[in-house]
């Protein structure tokens, strides 16, 4: 099976050295910024799990390569138009698409630009980060990445063929209900991405100041009512879950929008909060904590698009 990875960044930089690791044939879609990095000090992975220094295909989009039978899809939502152009001529009529971005939005606007094309779920459960000199740094020891059927657009026999081939690496993991999968860390992550951008705090800064976990508890509410009222699948008492698991979180731990809001990027804002409060005006939601959460990104953004359009 020949797999592309598209997005060389923190999460598609690792589960392409972890796939590479695995033996498999992995080709990596990137940008000419990224090419000319990889290429001078290869793909670099420092993790707790074990490092990896590895020298993979790469394609720049416009060059000639493929056609794959998996792509797995990896960059930022706000790239995800763009590159699902440039992605085009790299699949054939049945190459699956697995996308690992966080959020639900993307599911729709992929299933919109590539009709047809069979789409699987995925979700990425890590801590990581691209630093400046192109090296991918996994910041704890958690990693899994989960996959599953979406909505019955594989053949058996086609599922069958990836899962073999995933099933030999073990950060990926098959969930028989990724659908589920999805909105549970999709309704994790606008909680813990709001509240940690909200309050530029940790999440143990944020749990140790007053009200301390009760602002975890309205975010989660809020977020658990939303998803419900849009038809999205959670777990019997989904809230009271979190809460534990936060409870229990690292104090240091915080989210890849907090860090590219402390690094001064574009963040996933209107992906992540700015569809949950789509969602919640469709099906009559209050959400007035969100509401705020998403003002604080919106007043971020437009000042970073001010600084960014100043002459210098
Ligand atoms: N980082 C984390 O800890 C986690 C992130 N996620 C989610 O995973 C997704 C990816 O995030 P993350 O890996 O952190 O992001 P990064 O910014 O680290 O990586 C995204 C990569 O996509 C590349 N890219 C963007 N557009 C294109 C294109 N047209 N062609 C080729 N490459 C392209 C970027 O290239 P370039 O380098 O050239 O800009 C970049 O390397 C997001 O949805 C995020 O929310 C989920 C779980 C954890
Ligand atoms: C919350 C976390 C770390 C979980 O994987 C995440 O998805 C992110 O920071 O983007």
């Amino acid at each position: 099976m020949k797999i592309l990875v598209v997005g060389a960044g923190a999460v598609g930089g690792y589960a392409a050295a972890r796939l590479l690791e695995a033996g498999l044939d992995v080709t990596l879609l990137v940008r000419e910024g990224r090419k000319r990095q990889i290429a001078a000090n290869g793909l670099v992975v420092l993790s707790p799990s074990g490092d990896y220094v590895g020298h993979p295909p790469l394609l720049v989009a416009g060059e000639t390569g493929g056609p794959f039978d998996l792509a797995v899809i990896a960059s930022k939502a706000y790239g995800l138009p763009l590159l699902l152009d440039q992605l085009k001529p790299y699949l054939h009529s049945r190459t699956a698409i697995l996308p690992l971005l966080n959020g639900m939005k993307h599911m729709e606007q992929i299933a919109e630009a590539l009709p047809g094309q069979p789409l699987l779920g995925g979700v990425a459960r890590i801590e990581a980060t691209l630093e400046e000199d192109g090296s991918i740094r996994h910041l704890t020891a958690m990693h899994r990445y989960t996959y599953g059927r979406y909505r019955a657009n594989l053949t058996d026999t086609e599922y069958e063929i990836v899962h073999q081939t995933l099933s030999g690496v073990s950060l990926f993991s098959e969930r028989a209900d990724i659908e589920q999968d999805l909105w549970e860390k999709y309704a994790f992550i606008s909680v813990m991405s709001g509240l940690t951008t909200l309050f530029q705090a940790t999440v143990g800064e944020i749990r140790d100041s007053e009200p301390g976990l009760e602002t975890f508890r309205r975010a989660f509410e809020e977020t658990e009512r939303v998803v419900r009222a849009a038809g999205g699948r959670l777990s019997e008492g989904y809230t009271n879950k979190q809460m534990a698991i936060v409870e229990g979180m690292s104090s240091a731990s915080t989210t890849s929008m907090l860090r590219d809001m402390t690094q001064g990027l574009p963040t996933e804002s209107e992906h992540i909060h700015g569809y949950l409060i789509e969602l919640a005006r469709r099906h009559g939601c209050p959400v007035s904590l969100f509401e705020v959460i998403r003002q604080r990104l919106a007043i971020y953004e437009t000042r970073r698009s001010a600084l960014a359009d100043r002459p210098v």
